[in-house]
């Protein structure tokens, strides 16, 4: 059996909060789908907007290797014939080889919405494909709300299907729009569906009862040959079918070979771009490509891991491009420093006392506030440290910072000064601006130490994140300080704990200015 993929990204997804593509950004989701192995691409709706327009003329520029582009449009309007209809034409005018029209199912719909009588909507269905069947190469037909159409009023759903079929459809989608169907009442549907039309079926399901992925796979196990989804799931309201969820979950776990194993592999790849160009927060825990997907804390589970990865994985991460990460915290075991210690490339036994020395450690830091699991850097320098591997790069003889704003008109100027010894016992005394005490204190303490260690104007701070930790306290509350930084090489990031927001900045900076000199071997 094989399944088509059918991507709405760039027109169901545009639907989603907080999302605007400009249409590079179009393009360039288009040729990440191709690549990726997805049979079509519903690029948007030429009836809707010059944006979609342009998409299409641009995109008959690219050769694609695998997909095929598919523009959407609705079904005519009532008072309008195919030939008068704007978004009907403007459908034909995008030159794309699949055309996809959605209709009523819905008696409900047909007299509330297009405030039609039941028997026009039909022939509307039927007439606008038969129209587009003679202009387009493959037509296809998403029956809006089929599941809770068909629960209202089985027949006339049913007739719509027919209409559609009559007019030539070549595939007929059935669609869960309001995402309001449950999996074992889809099958049942479609199971009856399968009685009377002969057509093609396809699906396009919704998640707001977060069934999306459910359903779609449940109606590829009752017959159906076309799915239709989103990349990591976008979409208006809650979303739609997560395609990010369903291909892996169709070849790895159903046995339907939708795309090659190669293609596969870069389902991260393909889902970390996609929401970068669509701008959308990271989404940690998503399933598959999600950055904790193989991430692993319990040291009860990461012991397993060490011995075999079956243990607690569903599949290997690199199947499709992720990767297994442990993360060091309060619920670590010695396992969870062990696999670090591999990681990190280091020759230490696990029985090596510096191991349990710094479960120990970590336990007590984590206690008072410090955290690990993201600050990878600070936890391998702790581990270094207590075996004697990280020198005392400088002492630090005292700071000041001063932050002031001496008119009411004028920006607050923050001035920091530091003064530090070197190994050799030279003292530095120097002083920097800043855009805010943290940055003086930054720019303040580089000056001092880049004058013995010029390595380290190769370091910029790219995140700077401040949680309060207990914040009952107010004012009062202890403060953790992430920050990451990168020599252009690398990135690391270190963390800082301390009542005072400044001082705990200062502890995150001096690790990751103490970080880099360790791996410079200095
Ligand atoms: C389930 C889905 O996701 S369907 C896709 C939904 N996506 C969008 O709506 C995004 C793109 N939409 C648009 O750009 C605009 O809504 C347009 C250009 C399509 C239409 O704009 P307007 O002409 O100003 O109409 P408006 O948006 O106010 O209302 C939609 C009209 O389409 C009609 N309509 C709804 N479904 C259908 C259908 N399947 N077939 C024909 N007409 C339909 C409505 O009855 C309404 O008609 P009315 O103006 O006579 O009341
Ligand atoms: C067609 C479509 O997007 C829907 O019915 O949800």
């Amino acid at each position: 059996m094989s399944v088509l993929l059918y991507d709405t990204t760039l027109r169901d997804g545009t639907q989603s909060e907080d999302i605007s593509f400009t249409v590079e950004d179009k393009i360039h989701v288009a040729k990440l789908l191709d690549e990726f192995g997805i049979h079509y691409i519903e690029g948007g709706w030429p009836g809707s907007n010059p944006k979609d327009i342009e998409f299409f003329r641009s995109i008959k520029q690219h050769n694609l290797k695998n997909a095929r582009i598919s523009a959407f449009g609705a079904t005519r309007r009532a008072k309008l014939t195919c030939d008068d209809d704007p978004s009907i034409q403007a459908l034909l005018e995008s030159e794309a080889p699949v055309a996809c029209i959605f209709g009523k199912t819905w008696d409900f719909h047909v007299t509330t919405a297009l405030q039609i009588e039941l028997h026009q909507n039909l022939e509307i269905i039927e007439d606008t494909l038969a129209y587009l069947k003679k202009h387009v190469d493959q037509v296809f037909y998403d029956a809006e709300h089929f599941f809770d159409g068909y629960k209202a009023n089985p027949d006339y759903a049913l007739q719509t299907l027919q209409a559609a079929k009559r007019g030539g459809a070549e595939y007929i989608v059935l669609c869960d729009t309001n995402g309001g169907t449950l999996p074992f009442e889809l099958g049942a549907i479609i199971e009856e569906v399968k009685k009377q039309i002969d057509t093609p079926l396809g699906i396009h399901c919704h998640n707001d009862s977060e069934l999306a992925v459910a359903n779609s796979l449940t109606a590829v196990k009752h017959g159906i040959t076309q799915v239709q989804g989103v990349i990591n799931g976008f979409g208006e309201r809650c979303g739609n079918a997560n395609l990010i969820s369903i291909i892996p979950n169709l070849k790895l776990k159903m046995g339907i070979d939708c795309i090659s194993d190669e293609q596969l592999r870069k389902l991260y790849h393909v889902s970390h771009s996609i929401r970068e160009l669509a701008n959308m927060a990271e989404w940690k825990n998503q399933p598959y490509t999600g950055k904790s997907a193989f991430a692993h804390k319990g040291g009860i589970h990461v012991s397993a891991i060490l011995k075999n990865p079956d243990t607690y994985e569903h599949i290997a991460p690199e199947i499709i491009g992720n990767q297994r990460r442990v993360l060091v915290s309060d619920l670590s075991g010695r396992s969870n420093i062990q696999y670090k210690i591999e990681e990190m490339g280091l020759d230490i036994d696990i029985n090596d006392p510096s191991v349990q020395e710094l479960v120990n450690t970590i336990k007590e830091l984590e206690n008072q506030g410090y955290a690990y699991e993201g600050a990878e850097a600070s936890m391998e320098l702790l581990l270094q440290k207590s075996r004697g591997l990280v020198p005392d790069y400088f002492k630090l003889r005292g700071y000041r910072v001063i932050d002031e704003r001496r008119e009411q008109d004028k920006e607050p100027i923050s001035e920091a000064t530091v003064r530090v010894e070197a190994p050799n016992g030279d003292t530095y005394h120097t002083a920097g601006l800043g855009n805010g005490p943290v940055d003086a204190l930054n720019t303040a303490l580089r000056k001092a130490l880049e004058q013995f260690y010029p390595v380290l104007n190769e370091i910029t701070l790219i995140d700077y994140k401040v949680r309060i930790l207990n914040t009952t306290v107010g004012t009062k509350a202890k403060t953790r300080v992430l920050i990451e930084s990168t020599d252009g090489k690398t990135r690391w990031t270190t963390v800082g704990v301390h009542n005072d927001i400044i001082r705990a900045s200062y502890l995150a900076l001096v690790d990751s200015i103490r970080y880099k000199l360790y791996k410079e071997n200095i």
